[in-house]
């Protein structure tokens, strides 16, 4: 089977997006995991965080079903959703779009550059809970905020919050990869508290308009940046000082940087809104037998090389931005 691929990413959360809108493959179930496991695997000749299928919606302008690399599908995905939005944005010729999810629907719309020649694009993210039931966890109280988790670390304190997809965020002095690896492979392996497993995000508070993220994501592992996970950390930040609801805040991570606004009404219900890169690496085939799926092969790829060299540049003016905090 032949299968056209986009290789994109969202602050360096990668992703191959694969159109069903316009091309017909009437992949299996099985097939599909098959996929995502395979072209995701970064031994092979592509290698991604996920894998992004954009398919019509009876309801919206299109529908993004997502896959981690190792085959598992999640309810939602924050940076894919961006670079979703704009492919559908620009097959529809709208200026914004409705996006739906497995448990929602974002509109998802241009906004101006984030940088000079990145294509930025703004969400806006209404599905927050912190009814510990919709991560789903289990634990002796509807709320898990600023608590330790006993069966995952004696000394680090969580807060617990479903993006539609499970988060726990420990705001840290200093984020330690190590341990936050250790916390994420094990808080997937407790299911008496995890049933489905959960997204796990340390950060650390850079100043008053900026912090810093690092996620273990479930189904991955530790990835250059999560959306969701910048989004809870974004609102956990602004629980912890309620100062920075209403005010952009600079979510810096190691793909980058994006920017979040948090909102909370009257009755404490949250909404983010979150402006970041789209961007595309390159466009190609892989030619794959679901028979011998280890042996895909990449073919016809063509480079975005001004995008990459412009992401090149807006990394480096990261770097620089850090370097005055
Ligand atoms: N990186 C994504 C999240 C993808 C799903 C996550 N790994 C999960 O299983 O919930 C994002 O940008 O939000």
């Amino acid at each position: 089977m032949i299968v056209d691929i986009l290789k994109c990413h969202g602050t360096g959360n990668d992703f191959v997006l694969i159109d069903e809108i316009n091309d017909f493959y009437d992949f299996t179930e099985e097939q599909r995991v098959l996929l995502a496991r395979e072209i995701c695997d970064r031994k092979g000749p592509v290698g991604a965080d996920g894998i992004l299928f954009v398919q019509k919606s009876t309801f919206a302008d299109g529908k993004m079903r997502i896959f981690n690399a190792d085959g598992s599908e999640p309810e939602m995905c924050g940076n894919g959703l961006r670079c979703v939005g704009r492919y559908v944005i620009e097959i529809s010729g709208k200026d914004s779009v409705e996006i739906e999810t497995m448990k929602g629907k974002y509109m998802v719309k241009k906004a101006e550059d984030i940088y000079e020649g990145i294509t930025t694009i703004q969400i806006t993210i209404d599905t927050i809970s912190f009814d510990i039931k919709t991560l789903p966890m289990n634990g002796p109280a509807d709320r898990h905020l600023f608590q330790k988790i006993e069966s995952l670390s004696n000394t680090v304190e969580f807060s617990a919050l479903s993006i539609s997809n499970p988060h726990i965020v420990s705001i840290v002095d200093h984020i330690d990869e190590r341990v936050l690896k250790e916390i994420g492979e094990k808080a997937n392996n407790i299911k008496e508290v995890f049933p489905k497993g959960v997204n796990v995000n340390f950060v650390k508070i850079l100043d008053e308009q900026s912090i810093y993220v690092k996620t273990y994501e479930r189904g991955v592992g530790l990835t250059q940046s999560c959306g969701t996970g910048m989004t809870a950390s974004s609102i956990i930040v602004c629980c912890h000082d309620s100062k920075r609801l209403g005010r952009e805040v600079k979510v810096f991570n190691d793909g980058g940087m994006i920017q979040c606004i948090v909102h909370k009404d009257a009755v404490e219900k949250y909404k983010v809104e979150f402006i970041g890169n789209a961007s595309y690496i390159y466009q190609g085939k892989v030619c794959f037998d679901f028979e011998e799926t280890k042996t895909y092969k990449l073919i016809e790829q063509e480079m975005y090389a001004t995008e990459i060299a412009n992401y090149e540049a807006f990394l480096r003016y990261v770097k620089k931005s850090l370097e005055t905090i």
